[in-house]
């Protein structure tokens, strides 16, 4: 059977050869970056294997952001902590797939802790009776070595997480990429899509800046079909801790996330104010949500997690907390 896809350029080496994404004729083709990331064209048996092993967690999300910085990691902890507290009957796994730039294992304080490789597979590390992590973090010497890969490494990497983890029962598996569309995106989407995902969940600032590349985050959902479960709105609002006057840090000077979202049909799941005790608790790796269960942050969390879709995709039969009117 040919290895050209039908729209390929003329010349395609086919998505078989070695040269697959690098020829000259893969510029400008719609499969160059799949091809020259070394993820296997054809069915991958790994697919099978992903979805086996995935079986029993109920729904994948991903979480992604167009801009660097906009706290997409702290967003990915912070929903992770609430789902696992306000559904204490579920289990939440969060995977840090940022290879490059893992995170996690700082803000949820569980930095240098082991994984363990048994038969069953690496057991990820509980920070948390029902929310557990697994992140290359762990399997570096030091937290300051840096990874320096390439696009096929990394989709080993991303590979060996979904196929490998041990995660048990999951209600949710809160997967936390790199900003932007690259090669782990590609990966993530492409080795779950036999074990089936249930959508992502889109963190930006109110900046216009970072509002153009959820457009763009945005258009990259439809294109690889990926349903977009909503946009949270993060560092929205400064709210003074003494006088309690509101500032705009980040003005949204085109309207912010809720204006993208009405002209994109895209939905606003909540938005979350900045707040510089939220930054040193991720700093220290303190769990915010049981620190400062009052705080603007936590409730604005709380209405993201009881009162939306993210809620409502999840019908495990069991009692959902709902936020008090
Ligand atoms: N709502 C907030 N209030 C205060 N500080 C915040 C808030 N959200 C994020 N931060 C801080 O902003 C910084 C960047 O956040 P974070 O690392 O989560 O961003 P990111 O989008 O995941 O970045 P990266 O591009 O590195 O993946 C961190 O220091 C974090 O503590």
């Amino acid at each position: 059977m040919s290895s050209v896809p039908e729209n390929a350029p003329n010349h395609c080496p086919g998505t078989q050869s070695e040269d697959a994404g690098k020829a000259s004729a893969c510029a400008g083709c719609p499969n160059q970056n799949i091809c020259a990331s070394g993820v296997p064209a054809g069915p991958d048996p790994a697919l099978e294997i992903i979805k086996e092993r995935l079986a029993n967690v109920k729904h994948k999300i991903i979480i992604l952001s167009g801009k660097g910085g906009v706290g997409k990691s702290t967003v990915t902890s912070l929903l992770g902590h609430a789902l696992a507290k306000l559904n204490p009957d579920a289990n939440v796994g969060i995977l840090d797939a940022d290879i490059c730039g893992p995170s996690q294992p700082r803000v949820l304080g569980v930095s240098g802790e082991q994984v363990h490789n048994s038969g069953s597979g690496w057991s990820p590390v509980y920070v948390t009776d029902n929310l557990s992590l697994m992140s290359i973090g762990f399997l570096l010497a030091s937290p300051d070595d840096a990874v320096i890969w390439r696009g096929p490494k990394k989709n080993g990497m991303i590979k060996q997480f979904l196929s490998e983890v041990d995660w048990g029962d999951l209600d949710y598996l809160l997967i936390d990429t790199p900003p932007g569309t690259s090669d782990e995106h590609l990966s993530v989407i492409q080795y779950l899509s036999a074990a089936g995902v249930s959508g992502a969940v889109v963190v930006t600032t109110p900046q216009e800046v970072a509002l153009l590349d959820v457009r763009k985050e945005i258009q990259f959902c439809q294109k690889v079909g990926l349903p977009v479960l909503g946009v949270v709105e993060n560092m929205s609002l400064f709210v003074c801790p003494n006088c309690q006057a509101r500032s705009e840090i980040f003005p949204a000077t085109t309207g912010g996330a809720r204006a993208l979202c009405a002209a994109l049909g895209a939905r606003l799941l909540g938005a979350l104010p900045l707040d510089p005790l939220l930054a040193r608790c991720c700093d220290s790796g303190a769990d915010f949500v049981a620190e400062l269960p009052h705080s603007p942050a936590v409730l604005a969390l709380r209405a993201i997690v009881a009162g939306t879709r993210l809620r409502n995709i999840a019908r495990p039969p069991r009692v959902f907390y709902t936020l008090p009117v």
